[in-house]
């Protein structure tokens, strides 16, 4: 694990090692040290310099403080798609924000472009780190004064899930538990977690409302029900005001094309229709799988219900701004809309203007047929709902950053920790 935040002790460390070591009885000892010396005083320039231009180094002290009418929220996995875009919201509604992410699946390229578009000090900070390192997360809480957490960062792929279940049930179980402890310890009092249709699995009824039995079928969603149930038996002695957010099938992009969804490529095979479509219609896959056309669905594919990503944000802003100490909500986001793979291919089609090959697979493992949900709970009670109920519009935007980022968000997409 790294952070700027060691790098920086660290350096003082250095330095007060080596100027430790000095020994001037020996004149031609004296002229390596002073050579070390002008080295080492060059090296801590360069670092200070590289540090400054890091959002870390913008005056901790600003973040280390509860200040009147400044929300503070922390924002794990913020340079992961969703967290991202959630990062951007609250920084234009004036929150200040710290990311934490530890790289594997999110990009420094996203965390650079929010920097850059809020450069002032005691807005946005990045810490690099893993919230399997409970250690790190606790001094990241002690060096901060967090009003609220939304916890995003996780494993969140279906069909990986199936392969690799155990890296599912430990990162998205352990890291919430390090999260809430440390919350507990650091007394923060506000959690927006963000859970998942996945933990529904297939329900005998549609549309899914909060009350619909949770029997998820593959790892991803079982691993979030425990996570769900962990945070909710917390609770029940806790005056934590928690908000559990239960996402649908998340499109999109920022509409001014600053963010968007850039997935490893090496995770590919595990991949999203959404980056499925995309890779089909920039050429960089010969064509698009549909994964399963025996399902009993109208066209024989599975059915989700598409939300955008600004949507879902937006639910996000609302429930931070609803949440009441010792109160849970939990709430569906979605459009209460289905649509099967297929006609989202077709969307997808329309919105990229390319005519995508198709190639017809068996089924994907860990699939369920058909979800789509009810968000009259959401709507009441958070006076939220979906502004983008058009497949192929909220394709466009996701289209425009994918053909303005031909290489996701380059270099650094591909630093990983993992
Ligand atoms: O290349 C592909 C990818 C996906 N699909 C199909 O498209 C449908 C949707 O699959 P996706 O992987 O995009 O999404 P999933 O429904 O599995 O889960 C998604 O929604 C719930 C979120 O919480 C999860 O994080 C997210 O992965 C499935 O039927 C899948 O089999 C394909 O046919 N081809």
């Amino acid at each position: 694990m790294f952070n700027f935040g060691r790098a920086r002790s660290q350096g003082r460390q250095n330095r007060s090692m080596s100027l430790g070591g000095l020994d001037y009885a020996d004149p031609k000892k004296k002229n390596n040290y002073l050579g070390k010396i002008l080295l080492t005083a060059s090296l801590t320039a360069l670092c200070i310099f590289m540090l400054k231009q890091s959002p870390t180094f913008n005056t901790p002290s600003v973040f280390s403080r509860h200040e009147p009418g400044v929300t503070h929220v922390l924002v794990t996995g913020g340079a992961g798609y969703i967290g991202s875009h959630a990062a951007l919201r609250l920084l234009k509604e004036s929150y200040r924000v710290t990311i934490v992410d530890n790289l594997s699946r999110g990009n420094l390229g996203a965390v650079k472009i929010l920097q850059e578009l809020f450069p002032e000090p005691g807005r946005l900070q990045f810490i690099y780190a893993d919230l399997g390192d409970a250690k790190a997360v606790n001094k990241i809480f002690t060096e901060n004064a967090f009003d609220a957490v939304m916890h995003f960062a996780a494993v969140a792929y279906v069909g990986e899930s199936t392969q690799f279940p155990l890296k599912y049930y430990h990162n998205i179980t352990s890291n919430t538990l390090v999260v809430l402890e440390t919350m507990a310890a650091h007394g923060v009092k506000t959690l927006i977690y963000s859970s998942t249709c996945a933990t529904y699995g297939e329900p005998d009824t549609m549309p899914i409302t909060e009350e619909t039995p949770q029997v998820p079928i593959n790892p991803y969603g079982k691993a979030k029900k425990m996570a769900e149930d962990i945070i909710l038996d917390f609770s029940k002695n806790s005056n934590m005001a928690v908000m559990i957010l239960r996402y649908f099938n998340v499109i999109g992009s920022d509409p001014e094309g600053r963010l968007g969804e850039a997935p490893r490529p090496e995770l590919r095979e595990h991949g999203r229709i959404s980056g499925a479509c995309f890779d089909a219609a920039r050429g960089i896959m010969p064509g698009l799988q549909i994964k399963g056309t025996d399902y009993k669905t109208a066209d024989g594919t599975c059915v989700r219900d598409y939300i955008d990503v600004t949507d879902l944000v937006d639910a996000h802003v609302k429930a931070l701004q609803k949440a009441k100490p010792r109160k849970v909500g939990i709430y569906n986001v979605g459009t209460g809309k289905g649509s099967s793979v297929k006609e989202f291919v077709e969307a997808c089609k329309k919105a990229t203007g390319v005519e995508i090959k198709i190639d017809y697979l068996p089924r994907r493992a860990g699939d369920y047929a058909e979800v789509y949900s009810d968000p009259s709970k959401i709507r009441k009670e958070l006076n939220w709902t979906a502004k983008h109920t058009n497949l192929k519009e909220s394709l466009e935007t996701a289209w425009r950053w994918q053909k303005l980022h031909r290489n996701g968000y380059g270099l650094t997409s591909s630093v990983s920790v993992y």
